[in-house]
């Protein structure tokens, strides 16, 4: 590992509260990204000396906002951020999967071979998120990153989240544009999450007003 990518590892663990059993499945992680990188081109290059804090640790703080969700889908999924770590993290709660939606081939095989070697419980749909979306079942968490702006982002997701599931999308700066449309809809209820990450945005946290009530009475996972 070149000393950059090791000093950015150190400054990552100290950001996230993980078992050392975790912080050992990330480093397979990183060693295959680092691997393939080089002839897939799956991640920014710029942004592999940074890859333990842009994209580990930011990936890592959805997380706490949902610490018994079981089920998640992840949209746009790319190289895996956000939706392989939070598998790798959530790989021993019981019934824990998460759905990767990623169209790009070469990217899915790489999602699938980082969960072959870490035991990640994930199922890769290598689809278009519209095709996918509406055939999933119940799905306490559905995310997000770098993928489109927050209106189309809730026009994919709305199935799921006026049906209860919790939406965490993570978001730069353009997220003071992005949002109106959503915030002025009384039936959801939205708020931001600052970034624990240094540099990054925002985490847009989105929920159905009706769904929220249904949530006072116990019938959800993603609290
Ligand atoms: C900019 S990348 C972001 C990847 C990852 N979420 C991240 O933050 O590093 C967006 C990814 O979404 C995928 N994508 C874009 N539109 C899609 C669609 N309609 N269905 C499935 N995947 C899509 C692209 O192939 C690409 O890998």
């Amino acid at each position: 590992m070149s000393r950059s990518i090791e000093l950015d590892r150190e400054r990552a663990l100290r950001l996230m509260a993980v078992s050392r059993e975790t912080a050992d499945l990330f480093a397979i992680y990183v060693d295959l990204l680092a691997r393939w990188q080089s002839i897939k081109n799956l991640v920014g290059p710029s942004t592999l000396p940074e890859v333990w804090t842009r994209h580990i640790a930011d990936s890592h703080q959805l997380v706490a906002l949902a610490p018994d969700a079981r089920v998640w889908t992840d949209m746009g999924s790319g190289a895996g951020f956000p939706g392989l770590v939070v598998a790798i993290e959530i790989r021993d709660r019981p019934g824990a999967q998460v759905h990767l939606i990623e169209s790009n081939n070469r990217k899915a095989a790489f999602l699938r071979e980082v969960a072959r070697e870490t035991g990640a419980p994930v199922v890769v749909h290598p689809r278009r998120i519209e095709d996918v979306v509406p055939d999933l079942g119940a799905i306490d968490v559905l995310t997000a990153r770098a993928l489109a702006p927050l209106p189309q982002l809730f026009l994919w997701g709305k199935r799921l989240i006026d049906a209860g599931t919790l939406g965490l999308f993570l978001k730069g700066e353009e997220i003071a544009t992005e949002s109106a449309t959503v915030a002025e809809d009384p039936a959801y209820a939205i708020d931001f999450v600052e970034s624990v990450t240094p540099g990054s945005g925002r985490i847009v946290r989105v929920r159905a007003v009706d769904a929220a009530a249904g949530r006072e009475e116990g019938n959800s996972n993603a609290r």
